[in-house]
């Protein structure tokens, strides 16, 4: 059965430019060229969901380098964690120069689209150790650290004051997973003045003698493509990470998309893919793999407006507000906790006519094979109209019932 809401009748190009207008109201951001997404509705409803479970139920876990921080600025690279450590006042010229032949031999490998994962892995193994075998044998001061971060031109994306600020007023957890140098990254955003309590970081950490100078690394070496064993063993121990089953994870590597494989129980994941380099070769791989790419987009605005939305207390979602807007879009409501039973509903377009050219509002109301929740669909129908606050509707003439198995 199929309830309709005549008044409501439009034709085709309306309810486009509508989708369009409402779309771009809701998360306005997501509309700018930068961003890339292969399926715009999940990405809507993960959103929608996650909004609905609230602050309380959300982490976040990022990447740092050209995460984090700015890939270019001003027409050159942002130094990572790594090169910030390329300073006369901790390093020589000729630990420079081996820096920098490693850095050019291994940077295009890690970013090369043509090779898997496994390939890269062993070579990852080797850039890492050796440069931190490099820094060892330098001594690395510890007191020298804060001025070298200060000397170097590392620079945050544009807008990462309101993201941890944001972060920290909501009391949702930030956890920066990062194959760069742990002391380094606290320095740089110590001194951007953001290193707040719910700021938690697992990275490469040195070690330092009773003098202060470099000795080793602490643990094991995290490099880009081994932080799913990083995610399982430390961030599963994180106390504040638990009980929140929402994740959005920011990264720029293909690998980053592990980072929160030690999240038990999770629900929902959003995942942002910062895309910096080799944007046309990689592009395809990043929208396979992120739910949102944002190519060559130096600041956090994307993710700050998703951060703003899903946190924000408002009760409707997507294609939820009919009565504030006096349309709505096909996409899901989903009244989980409203009733003993597992029903679903949904408000959806059906396309009539003999051509197709008007559309009927139509709720669905899914339940699980039981034949009350059957009988009753009408007066769930209106208890999850009621709940979403659109009890301004007029009557519904059709509901659709749907028995899953
Ligand atoms: N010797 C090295 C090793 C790695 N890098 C870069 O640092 C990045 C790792 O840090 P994340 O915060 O992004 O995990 C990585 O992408 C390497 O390109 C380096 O610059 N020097």
């Amino acid at each position: 059965m199929i309830y309709h809401i005549p008044w409501i009748y439009a034709p085709v190009r309306t309810v486009l430019a509508i989708w369009h207008q409402l779309t771009k109201s809701e998360i306005p951001e997501l509309a700018k060229c930068s961003v890339l997404m292969k399926e715009r509705s999940r990405v809507e409803e993960t959103i929608c969901a996650m909004q609905r479970a609230g602050a309380g139920s959300l982490q976040v876990i990022s990447d740092f380098d050209m995460t984090l921080t700015r890939f270019a600025h001003n027409g050159t690279r942002v130094p990572t964690t790594h090169n910030i450590l390329d300073n006369r006042l901790l390093i020589d010229e000729d630990c420079t120069k081996k820096m920098r032949e490693l850095l050019n031999t291994y940077y295009p490998i890690e970013i090369d689209a043509g090779r898997t994962a496994e390939e890269k892995l062993p070579l990852m193994v080797k850039w890492w150790t050796e440069v931190h075998e490099l820094l060892i044998q330098q001594r690395i001061r510890k007191d020298m650290l804060a001025k070298a971060v200060k000397e170097s031109s590392a620079v945050l994306r544009d807008g990462y004051k309101l993201f941890f600020d944001h972060l920290t007023e909501q009391q949702v957890p930030l956890m920066i997973f990062s194959a760069g140098v742990g002391d380094v990254l606290e320095e740089v955003i110590r001194q951007n003045h953001v290193f707040y309590p719910n700021v938690h970081i697992i990275s490469n950490y040195m070690d330092f003698d009773q003098t202060g100078a470099l000795r080793a690394f602490k643990g094991q070496l995290i490099h880009s493509f081994n932080k799913r064993e990083g995610a399982l063993s430390h961030a599963a121990g994180l106390r504040e990470l638990q009980g929140r089953p929402n994740v959005l994870l920011l990264g720029d590597s293909l690998g980053d998309l592990t980072m929160a494989d030690g999240v038990s129980e999770h629900q929902n994941i959003l995942t942002i893919g910062f895309l910096n380099d080799k944007v046309e070769e990689r592009k395809e791989a990043y929208i396979n793999s992120f739910d949102i790419v944002l190519v060559q987009d130096e600041t956090m605005d994307v993710a700050n407006a998703v951060l703003r939305y899903i946190t924000s207390l408002r009760h409707k979602c997507w294609g939820s507000s009919l009565r504030e807007r006096n349309s709505f879009l096909p996409s899901q409501l989903l009244v989980p906790r409203l009733f003993p039973f597992p029903v679903l509903v949904h408000l959806q377009l059906e396309f009539v006519g003999r051509d197709h050219s008007i559309f009927v509002p139509v709720l669905v109301v899914e339940h699980v094979g039981n034949d009350i929740l059957h009988d009753h669909a009408g007066l769930y129908a209106t208890f999850a109209l009621r709940h979403l606050q659109l009890d301004e509707l007029p009557k519904l003439e059709r509901v659709k019932r749907k028995k899953t198995t």
